[in-house]
């Protein structure tokens, strides 16, 4: 199943460096992993925002949930989930 997802990062501004610099790094080999794994195929830095819209590719609901809450940025973000449906207009399915 593909969702659209938009995640937008909150980091407190008075975050000790290290704290974020090292949760940062966890964030990338994390989403990094998934991209190789195949679960997220597209991931798009939002111009002129710490906000990202992606694509994923998981079984289902419950791996969607697992996928995310896993993210080490996940308690800094707000994140919109939309489930995406083929369009029956589409050439190429
Ligand atoms: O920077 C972001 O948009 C947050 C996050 C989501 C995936 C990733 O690699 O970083």
């Amino acid at each position: 199943m593909l969702y659209h997802i938009r995640m937008d990062v909150n980091l407190p501004a008075d975050m000790d460096p290290e704290e974020r610099a090292d949760l940062l790094a966890r964030e990338r080999a994390y989403s990094q992993q998934a991209q190789r794994d195949g679960h997220w195929p597209h991931l798009w830095r939002v111009a002129g925002e710490f906000a990202n819209v992606s694509v994923v590719d998981v079984a289902d609901h419950d791996e969607l949930h697992a996928l995310l809450s896993g993210l080490p940025l996940f308690p800094y973000m707000d994140i919109e989930v939309t489930p995406l449906a083929v369009h029956p207009n589409k050439i190429d399915q």
